[in-house]
């Protein structure tokens, strides 16, 4: 399933076939050596492509796909390197692989499902390291392959060169590829698993808690790109007719990301702005390395000017264009940006599940400090559940073990017959949470109409997912928003959209976490009308996090209290506006360094937010 509009899709792929084919037509009416050029170029940029399949959707820069394109090239060649040559200079070949001798296309296909093996093999390893970690990992795959290929003299020969190569890559093979490589990592970008991997880039944390397996998302772009980067080697390697394992090293690999983060990482457009720049910045400085007159002067040969020609290039674009020369966007999503839903949106659907969910005794313990103390709760869908506390009472401690976001040191969470303790997080929201955050975490980059989508994908296999979105985008009402990115909305409306993702999830049991922070009087009584409906409509229950306890008193059937990770009380807004402890709590009665009383009569004092 392609996730954005059918009009962006069918623009970009027009405008790839379209651009690909009639930049061949031209350059062949420029004679062989622009024909050259271009299928150089073609190659390249399908290079670039597979490394931003990998890099661009998950986030983590890639130094190692040069070698599956190394990979790529090897395996290919040995298939169609011609037999009596093989025997001659590659004397301890296996039989089988001796013997054969086929045409480019079929190698390619072997390698690229050779390479997809490999990248598979690696990729499980390496989709489960975060950040930096996994950056400097996919260094060392470069590194390994690059060895192996030296090491494995009896099929690579060496460090020498791979000659023979049958030099079957013309221009309109080079096209084949690029839009292939193009066209698929275009549709990969925009499809459940493109989404969900954009959204763990987006945030991690939030992708999890909607349901995306982040490292099997990273899997499936690492070993595309792998797969990709082997048709880009196969070209390569039939274009030369003969490479050695420096091609696929540093060089080109340096070569290759500069493309990718001067164009911009995240989009298709990106990258083929980048190979463009970079290739035509290069081809004019590789001009001028050898010296040349100006205005009577002549400036002598610098060694290393083009080099140094991408390297100011970078600089600029990180100075100035953080994000790429493209931008976030691909140049399809500007001009045929994605329209409000319009007519009337499905509604919700109402809750059949009665389970409650049952915590008993649940400790979080962070080095010497117990942030959450034996604390136990219980919390039924149609029911909301306020639970407050003084800042630093670990509230927001309960909620994440709760939601699988931590472990508990103690305790055990249960939901209906099935134990939640050990659920992987991404698996909670099966369960029926879902849940919000107290830093706002929505995917900034994707719309708003894709961080409710993701979430609705990622559960209950994806079943009615397009109107789940639109049906918990129109509750919060922030469908007329779908197209923004989300990142541009006021702290209200990011609020809301997040309520909304929770929602889209189709949740028996919600958890908000101060979900009114950053909100006016008026929104604050929207939002609560709101969740009213939710529980009231639907029969969703709710956890409610807040420090606004005229919100927590309209709202809550229930109410408990933490203090200093201990539960210091439990019951209606009534009994708890009574409760002794709760207002020492509130007050510090006797403690010092707390408020014992309202600065003047007229500031509402904690003992007057108490009464609501
Ligand atoms: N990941 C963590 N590592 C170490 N300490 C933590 C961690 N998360 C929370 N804490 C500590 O646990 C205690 C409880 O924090 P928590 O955020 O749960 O409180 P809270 O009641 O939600 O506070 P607030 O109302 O300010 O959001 C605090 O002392 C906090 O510093």
């Amino acid at each position: 399933m392609i996730t954005s509009p059918r009009l962006q899709i069918f623009a970009a792929i027009s405008a790839i076939v379209v651009g690909v084919v009639g930049a061949a037509l031209i350059a062949s009416m420029f004679g062989a050596a622009a024909e050259r050029i271009l299928t150089v170029f073609f190659i390249t940029l399908v290079g670039v492509v597979g490394i931003g399949i990998y890099s661009g959707n998950s986030g983590i820069l890639s130094f190692g796909h040069v070698a599956f394109m190394g990979i790529g090239a090897y395996v290919s060649a040995l298939l169609t390197l011609p037999a009596q040559l093989k025997v001659a200079t590659l004397p301890k070949l296996p039989d089988w692989l001796a013997t054969t001798e086929m045409g480019l296309l079929p190698a390619t296909v072997i390698a690229m499902g050779v390479t997809a093996l490999v990248a598979l093999l690696v990729g499980a390893a390496i989709g489960r390291l975060e950040g930096s970690a996994a950056t400097i990992s996919t260094l060392g795959l470069l590194i390994i392959v690059h060895g192996v290929i030296i090491g494995w003299r009896d099929v690579t020969r060496g460090a020498q060169s791979f000659f023979g190569v049958p030099r079957e890559t013309g221009i309109w093979a080079a096209v084949i590829g690029v839009i292939l490589a193009l066209v698929l990592a275009r549709l990969y970008r925009d499809s459940r698993s493109g989404l969900r991997l954009r959204a763990g880039r987006e945030n991690a944390i939030a992708a999890t808690a909607v349901g995306v397996n982040i490292p099997r998302e990273r899997l499936i772009s690492f070993v595309l790109a792998g797969a990709v980067m082997a048709l880009a080697g196969a070209l390569l390697g039939h274009f030369l007719g003969a490479f050695s394992p420096k091609k696929f090293f540093f060089n080109d690999t340096f070569l290759l990301l500069a493309m990718l983060i001067v164009g911009g990482m995240t989009t298709i457009t990106g990258a083929v702005t980048g190979a463009v720049v970079i290739t035509l910045v290069t081809e004019f400085l590789r001009r001028l390395e050898g010296g040349f007159s100006i205005a009577g002067f002549d400036v002598p040969s610098v060694f290393g000017t083009t080099q140094i020609g991408i390297g100011l290039i970078i600089l600029y674009a990180m100075f100035r264009k953080a994000d790429g020369l493209a931008g976030l966007k691909e140049w399809e999503e500007r001009v045929f940006p994605k329209r409000p839903p319009s007519g009337s949106a499905p509604a919700l659907q109402e809750v059949h599940v009665s389970d409650s969910l049952t915590a008993s005794n649940m400790t979080m313990q962070f080095g010497g400090l117990v942030a959450v103390n034996d604390v136990s709760l219980t919390l039924t869908p149609g029911e909301i559940l306020g639970l407050i506390g003084p800042n630093g009472s670990g509230k927001t401690t309960l909620l994440n073990m709760l939601s699988g976001v931590l472990r508990p040191s103690k305790g055990a969470a249960i939901r209906g017959q099935n134990k939640l303790n050990g659920v992987p997080a991404h698996k909670i929201v099966e369960h029926g949470i879902a849940r919000t955050f107290q830093n706002i975490r929505l995917f900034p980059d994707l719309s708003v109409h894709q961080n409710v989508l993701v979430a609705a994908l990622s559960t209950h296999g994806g079943e009615d997912a397009d109107s789940r979105a639109r049906a918990a985008l129109a509750r919060l009402n922030v469908a007329q928003l779908a197209g923004e990115s989300a990142g541009t909305l006021s702290y209200g409306d990011q609020r809301r959209v997040e309520i909304a993702r929770a929602l889209a999830c189709r949740p028996s049991l919600l958890f908000l976490d101060e979900p009114a922070a950053g909100m006016n009087r008026l929104e604050t009584d929207a939002l609560m009308d709101t969740l009213r409906g939710l529980t009231r409509d639907l029969g969703i229950g709710i956890l409610l996090v807040d420090h606004d306890l005229t919100l927590i008193n309209q709202l809550c059937d229930r109410i408990i209290v933490l203090n200093e990770g201990r539960l210091i009380a439990e019951g209606t807004p009534d009994d708890i506006r009574q409760d002794p402890a709760v207002i020492e709590a509130y007050l510090g009665r006797g403690k010092p360094g707390k408020k014992t009383k309202p600065k003047n009569r007229d500031e509402p004092g904690p003992a007057t937010e108490l009464a609501g």
